[in-house]
């Protein structure tokens, strides 16, 4: 089949890159003109595990295009995918002009039928703004769907190529058997394709996530009873977890959920909510809960300075918002580097793929490190603030050598308090008994 993609961000280049595996011609059109250049140089433009080699070999054996030309890149295709931001407008609902604009270019230069695939995050109704946005101008016949991607970063060509569900809201028997062809190479059996309406696919997405992100801000409340209660969030996870109903994933509780996805996307559901006047207790608390646990760590890290981080220097290893991923959109290392800065500390970092990102946010506020040791030189104390493969199992000598004290403040988790207490570190992480009690 012939598809479209426009928007080549996360999302656009992951769809349109694992389309063209499963044999399709795909078109990816942007705006950016950086990026297609670079894309169509062979250039990849995201850190994504495992997306290189299918990039490379699709562009290889042309299937996978990239242009800025809109015309250029719907030209005979069946389907088009509208893959574009919708980050928060300044009410927290999200901002529809990027989906709504393109769909009225679309309109002005459709000539024939067409899928048109809102695979953006977008609430309820949005595919009724697009259908009007793109029937203005348009003689041709089209339809257009809601298809919500599930896909996490780090793991997306897996989450891409193996879908737990594809969601499809169309009420046309048309448009239904093209997206039914299009997925049937990556549902496998047990996971289905889900057809349904489109506003229930459209609300679909924002309930997973916002559902996902309450089980993390609860978990997080756990931990803090779990400290002051003197249980452990471990054993509690564990206990939970357990239970099939719960399930074991996205229990950890941490420095708070970040990214470009959990925290737009419930507070966009708060948002629609109260545009039909509900107010959305929980996810209310949820946001609020996240928003405290993002410096979960610093009462810790000045009360063991004595609640004086002036002058001090802290080492942080981890700035991306999560694991396998250059992207630092509201990664919580970003929140914890200024309230450092703010208390007149100052920091130098590490992390494997998101310094340069970071480097264009925060510039010369901090130091960048080399290396995840050269990094503790001179530090006061350690922080962990993304849970890196690289940094579960670290060489505690050459911590210690290098640290000024035997301190490490770990926003994740990584090492178990028993054995922090055996090496001598003052340890704190979250939910659990401090090693030095
Ligand atoms: N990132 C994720 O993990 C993820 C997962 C599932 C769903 N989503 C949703 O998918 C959507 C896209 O997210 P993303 O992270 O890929 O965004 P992104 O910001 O990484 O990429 C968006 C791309 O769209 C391009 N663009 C903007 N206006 C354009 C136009 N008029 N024509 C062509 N291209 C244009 C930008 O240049 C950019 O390359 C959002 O709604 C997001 O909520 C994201
Ligand atoms: O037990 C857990 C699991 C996750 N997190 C945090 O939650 C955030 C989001 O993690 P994750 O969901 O793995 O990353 P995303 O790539 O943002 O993916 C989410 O957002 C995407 C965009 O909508 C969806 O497609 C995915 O299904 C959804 O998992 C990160 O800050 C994690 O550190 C925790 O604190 N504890």
């Amino acid at each position: 089949m012939k598809i479209t993609v426009v928007g080549t961000g996360y999302v656009g280049l992951v769809t349109g890159t694992c389309f063209a595996e499963t044999g399709n011609e795909v078109t990816c059109v942007d705006i950016d003109v950086n990026k297609v250049k670079k894309l169509s140089e062979g250039q990849i433009t995201i850190y994504e595990p495992g997306l290189e080699k299918l990039f490379e070999r699709n562009l290889k054996e042309d299937r996978l295009f990239f242009t800025t030309s809109l015309e250029e890149g719907i030209k005979d295709a069946e389907v088009i995918f509208l893959a574009l931001p919708t980050p928060p407008g300044a009410d927290g609902a999200a901002d529809l002009s990027y989906v709504l604009n393109v769909a009225d270019h679309l309109g002005k230069i459709m000539t024939d039928y067409k899928v048109i695939v809102d695979k953006s995050t977008v609430p309820v109704g949005t595919a009724e703004k697009v259908t009007a946005a793109i029937a203005k101008n348009c003689k041709a016949p089209f339809d257009v769907v809601s298809n919500p991607e599930f896909l996490r970063e780090g793991v997306a060509v897996d989450d891409f190529m193996k879908p737990d569900r594809v969601v499809i809201g169309t009420q046309s028997e048309r448009a239904r058997k093209v997206m039914g062809d299009l997925y049937a190479p990556f549902v496998r059996q047990g996971n289905p394709i889900l057809f349904m309406d489109e506003k229930s696919a459209e609300l679909t997405k924002y309930a997973a996530n916002s559902f996902l992100a309450t089980k993390i801000s609860f978990m997080n409340e756990i931990a803090i009873l779990c400290e002051k209660l003197g249980a452990d969030v471990d054993m509690v996870r564990r206990g939970i977890g357990s239970d099939e109903r719960i399930g074991k994933r996205f229990l950890f509780p941490g420095i708070g959920y970040g990214g470009s996805c959990f925290p737009k996307d419930v507070q966009a559901l708060v948002k629609s909510s109260e545009d039909v006047n509900y107010n959305f207790k929980i996810l209310n608390a949820v946001m609020e809960v996240n928003e405290t646990q993002k410096l979960f760590l610093l009462p810790k890290i000045k009360a063991y300075f004595n609640n004086n981080l002036k002058g001090k220097h802290f080492a942080l290893w981890g700035l991306a918002f999560k694991p396998n991923t250059d992207d630092i959109r509201e990664a919580p290392a970003l929140y914890i580097i200024n309230a450092l800065l703010e208390e007149g500390a100052t920091v130098s970092a590490f992390d494997p793929e998101a310094m340069k990102n970071v480097r264009q946010v925060v510039g010369d506020k901090i130091t960048y490190a080399e290396h995840q040791y050269t990094c503790l030189e001179n530090a006061d104390a350690l922080i962990i603030a993304t849970e890196w493969s690289v940094f579960r199992t670290p060489d505690f000598n050459k911590i210690s050598a290098a640290l000024k004290n035997k301190a490490i403040f770990d926003g994740r988790n990584l090492f178990e308090t028993g054995r922090m207490k055996e090496l001598g570190y003052h340890y704190e992480s979250v939910g659990r008994t401090p090693s030095t009690l």
